[in-house]
């Protein structure tokens, strides 16, 4: 269904669709942004919220997967066919991606997925992961990650694919800690790691799954910038309005030409990297790893 709502002196396109998996895709406005003057309608069951401003085509996406938008089944085909959607919109122009929840951007990949699930699941949840990603990073629109929260693991591999980030000064933490569970990230999410801060600090960050502080993430290069967590959104959108004082098709061109080697690389080597995935995750020491790790994330009630 879709509707065009006139308000406030812009159009807000409003649309809701049902996606697999019974997420919904929502094109509203959002309660906290400057764009944002249409009319708001929610249900609690929809796991990604978009806002769109027709006048100059820039969309907000926030994860609204509570507790802690972690990236389960759901909410990776919900992200997947947003950016998709966006994507096929002529009238868009870039995509602020930011969490409808302050405090925690995105908690990662869904740790449940992976624990004592067969390695078929495991291994059709894995190319969700990397289908979700292929679209984020291979996007033509400016992408900025507004992480207005702790953004650990998958929600770092959300803010990497993306042009920019904003973060939240504060005391919270975003980083690659995959080791700290057993894992090992895959070689496109390292290579965004060493493409963001280089080789030697990502080696480093990522052998001893690092979690950084805010600060310290702005120091290594891994955000580009910190703002009070109130101010994350609307200095988001400020940011975007100068990236589109570049005209879209050199600067999409120019992006595509540094992303495409990686993003030719996953799609040559997707099912490679499903079956690495498989095979690792459904270990029985990387098993015992989760559970220990779930009952650590438990305990810290
Ligand atoms: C080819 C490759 C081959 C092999 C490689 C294999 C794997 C590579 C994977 C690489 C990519 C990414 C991996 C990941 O993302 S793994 C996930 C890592 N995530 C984390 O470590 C974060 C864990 N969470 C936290 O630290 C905190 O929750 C957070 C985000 C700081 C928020 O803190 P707080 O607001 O206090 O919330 P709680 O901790 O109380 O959590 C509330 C509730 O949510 C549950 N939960 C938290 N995080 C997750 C999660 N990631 N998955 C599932 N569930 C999660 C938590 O247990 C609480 O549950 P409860 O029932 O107790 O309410």
């Amino acid at each position: 269904m879709a509707t065009f709502i006139a308000s406030g002196g812009r159009v807000w396109r409003k649309f809701v669709k049902t996606f697999p998996l019974g997420s919904n895709l929502s094109l509203k406005r959002s309660p906290t942004s400057a764009l944002a003057n249409g009319r708001l309608s929610s249900t609690s069951s929809e796991n990604v919220l978009v806002s769109k401003d027709e006048k100059s085509g820039i969309a907000t996406v926030r994860m609204n997967n509570p507790p802690v938008n972690s990236l389960n089944t759901a909410l990776l085909l919900s992200l997947r066919s947003c950016f998709e959607e966006l994507e096929k919109d002529k009238s868009c122009r870039a995509l602020i991606l930011t969490s409808n929840k302050p405090k925690v951007f995105c908690a990662g990949l869904d740790i449940l997925e992976l624990y004592q699930k067969s390695p078929d699941y495991v291994g059709q949840f894995w190319e969700k992961v990397q289908d979700m990603w292929l679209s984020l990073y291979g996007s033509r629109l400016v992408t900025m990650a507004a992480i207005n929260g702790h953004s650990p693991a998958g929600g770092c591999l959300l803010s990497l694919a993306c042009d920019y980030r904003i973060m939240a000064e504060g005391n919270f933490v975003i980083g690659l800690n995959e080791t700290q569970l057993d894992l090992v990230a895959p070689f496109w999410l390292r290579q965004m790691m060493v493409d963001a801060i280089g080789y030697r600090q990502a080696e480093m960050a990522l052998m001893v799954g690092a979690l950084y502080p805010s600060n310290k993430a702005l120091q290594l290069g891994l955000v580009d910038k910190l703002v009070p967590i109130e101010d994350v959104q609307t200095v988001a959108e400020e940011e975007v309005k100068n990236w589109l004082k570049i005209p879209d098709q050199a600067r999409a061109i120019t992006k595509m030409a540094s992303r495409k080697p990686l993003l030719d690389e996953l799609r040559k080597r997707k099912q490679e990297d499903i079956q690495t995935f498989r095979d690792e995750t459904t270990r029985e020491s990387v098993q015992l790893s989760i559970q220990q790790y779930l009952d650590k994330l438990k305990a810290k009630k």
